[in-house]
């Protein structure tokens, strides 16, 4: 029997199951929608808001039903789940979830008759005892936690103290602030919390039973882990469960563990009964999207990969601990001494979208929700909207519609000329269009060129140079949904560079899901302590695998790109000045030149 293995990704507004096969290769890939497959729960865009608190949030019981329909879709493609080893998962960082005192004996107790909602989830069973000490995952969009985030920054006593500790200064999604303002908003629901979880260690729970522990990779999203010592932060823990009861906190959040191929056990029967997997199926460590999104793709150092999902993430796999208030360290998922380093932005797929529609908006037979005008319009604009470099004045815009992470600004949008070293502000209001700034026309170019310009000025320290060629990326890899679009990744190749030029994977449509099935393959089969990286390097198939899309460096342009930044990080410093949230700019952005 050819072994298989089963990747998860349980991102903001799908959950994407795929199988492979030992060598690597894609056997079935099947989705599941959360507004499209259960509307009956007012989501829009996976989530649900209360926009006057800042709050953004999901209920956990739609990823319940999530999971029995992923499996459900992949038996009727013809997935023979029997022939599952080892099953892995990613869950979006940073969400947490809340585990009533019941959850072990629901867990535990799991009736294959009986989809997992109806016996998890209180609301579901007509109010009888749920999994949950809370309805609901705060999602990693939240803004709610800025008074606990300053609490968190000031604990250790700056932002770089707590970024040197945990690898990030405090951030709103982030468990640790999101676990106090919890306790403080409800008291009695975090009275009746048993254990916590983040989306990742909450998924590998459902599929093995128990209460899973939290991945080492994942666990760096939390505030609440000190990479250093490899253990909870005592200080932390303390500000979190209000100075009182610490070890019950330390409890809660259970062990992590170094080892991120480890099996925590066989597969709950559950699954067996319903589903038809083989009881010895092994539930291997589950970790966040972004440290499984670099298990699929052997990095190289200098390799960077931007991920286009509902966020934009940028990502590379460094030996390099440098923290920073500007940015994210994480322990790397499988390999000790590696690191991984993240920059993440709320606003990305859907602040593009409403550009697209306000494009397609203007042509009455476009078709909703294309991106063809947008894409056009982008591409035939000059770089920074330019036609004569020497005497147009630069274009750089800001589009946030949600609250942003870098800069920890509100949500607003800004439009500025940068010519002579000075910003002139232009056209803030959507509907005031100029011959300086058409709008939506020129957002199209702006946009791609605002958020590839951001993540230029945060990664440049890392970058090296590439032979003769200046400090830049060697490859980017495109991945997420946004990795379809082919002006996109020729933007991204014009700002960013890549001296070996841009990719995206040609297997699958979801290299967070293939992560996690690659790493469920390596801790099942893995040889002695054949490290994550031989064990890829084995089987991939560079030909079949990676796809090239586009070039990467641009003489000339790359250039001018480079001039854009300092034009760019005072434009944010603007923004900052206007909307920001908490402390100066300099700590909460690194929005600096160098
Ligand atoms: N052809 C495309 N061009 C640009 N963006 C796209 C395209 N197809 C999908 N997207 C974007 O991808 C986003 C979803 O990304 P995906 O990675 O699938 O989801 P998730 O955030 O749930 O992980 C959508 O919000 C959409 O903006
Ligand atoms: O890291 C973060 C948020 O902290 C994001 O990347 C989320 O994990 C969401 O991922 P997508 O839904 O955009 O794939």
């Amino acid at each position: 029997m050819a072994d298989q293995f089963l990747g998860f990704d349980l991102s903001t507004q799908q959950l994407k199951g795929i199988v492979i096969k030992s060598d690597l290769r894609l056997v079935h890939e099947a989705k599941v929608d959360f507004d499209a497959d259960f509307p009956k729960y007012g989501i829009h865009k996976g989530v649900l808001t209360n926009p006057s608190a800042g709050e953004v949030f999901a209920p956990v019981a739609i990823w319940l039903e999530a999971i029995d329909l992923v499996l459900q879709r992949l038996k009727e493609q013809g997935a023979d789940l029997s022939k599952i080893r080892g099953i892995s998962g990613a869950g979006m960082q940073h969400g947490t979830v809340f585990w009533s005192h019941d959850a072990e004996t629901l867990l535990a107790g799991l009736d294959g008759r009986k989809s997992l909602v109806e016996q998890l989830s209180g609301a579901a069973n007509g109010g009888q005892k749920s999994a949950f000490s809370h309805p609901n995952s705060p999602n990693w969009q939240d803004a709610s936690t800025q008074n606990q985030c300053e609490r968190f920054d000031a604990a250790l006593g700056s932002p770089e103290k707590l970024a040197q500790s945990t690898g990030s200064k405090a951030h709103h999604r982030f468990s640790g602030p999101q676990i106090l303002r919890f306790r403080e908003k409800f008291p009695e629901d975090y009275e009746a919390t048993s254990r916590i979880s983040l989306v990742s260690s909450f998924f590998a729970s459902v599929f093995l039973g128990k209460v899973a522990p939290i991945d080492k990779g994942d666990v760096c999203g939390t505030n609440l882990w000190d990479i250093n010592t490899g253990r909870w932060h005592d200080d932390l823990l303390k500000l979190t469960a209000g100075g009182s009861d610490i070890d019950g906190l330390r409890t809660m959040l259970g062990d992590v563990y170094e080892d991120g191929g480890k099996s925590f056990g066989s597969i709950s029967p559950y699954f067996v009964k319903r589903y038809g997997f083989s009881s010895s199926a092994q539930i291997v460590t589950f970790t966040g999207d972004n440290p499984s999104t670099i298990l699929a793709l052997p990095l190289r150092s200098s390799d960077a990969i931007v991920s286009l999902g509902t966020s934009t993430t940028f990502l590379m796999s460094t030996t390099r601990y440098m923290p920073d208030p500007a940015y994210h360290f994480m322990n790397h998922p499988t390999t000790s001494g590696l690191y991984m380093f993240m920059l993440c932005y709320k606003n990305g797929g859907l602040a593009r979208e409403h550009i697209r529609d306000a494009i397609n908006s203007l042509t009455p037979s476009a078709t909703p929700n294309s991106w063809d005008l947008f894409n056009s319009t982008a591409t035939s604009t000059p770089v920074l909207g330019q036609e004569n470099p020497k005497s147009d004045p630069q274009r750089l815009g800001l589009f946030f519609p949600r609250p942003e992470i870098v800069p920890n600004v509100k949500a607003g949008t800004w439009r500025f000329l940068y010519k002579n070293d000075r910003l002139s502000a232009v056209n803030s209001a959507n509907d005031n269009s100029s011959a300086d700034w058409p709008i939506p026309k020129a957002d199209a170019r702006a946009i791609l060129e605002s958020q590839f310009l951001s993540l230029r000025l945060r990664s440049q320290n890392l970058v090296e140079p590439q032979g003769a060629l200046p400090p830049q990326p060697r490859r980017i890899y495109m991945v997420g949904g946004g990795a379809a679009n082919s002006a996109i990744a020729e933007l991204a190749g014009q700002v960013l560079g890549g001296s070996e030029g841009v990719y995206k994977l040609d297997i699958g449509g979801n290299a967070c899901a293939l992560g996690a099935a690659y790493k469920a393959a390596w801790g099942v089969q893995r040889e002695n302590d054949e490290n994550f990286e031989d064990f890829l390097e084995k089987r991939w198939n560079e030909e079949g695998f990676v796809k090239k899309i586009c070039e990467g460096y641009r003489k000339g342009v790359f250039e001018r790109y480079g001039d854009a930044l300092k034009g760019f990080a005072e434009m944010e410093h603007k923004a900052f000045e206007e909307m920001g949230e908490g402390k100066l700019m300099d700590q909460n952005a690194g929005g600096k030149v160098t």
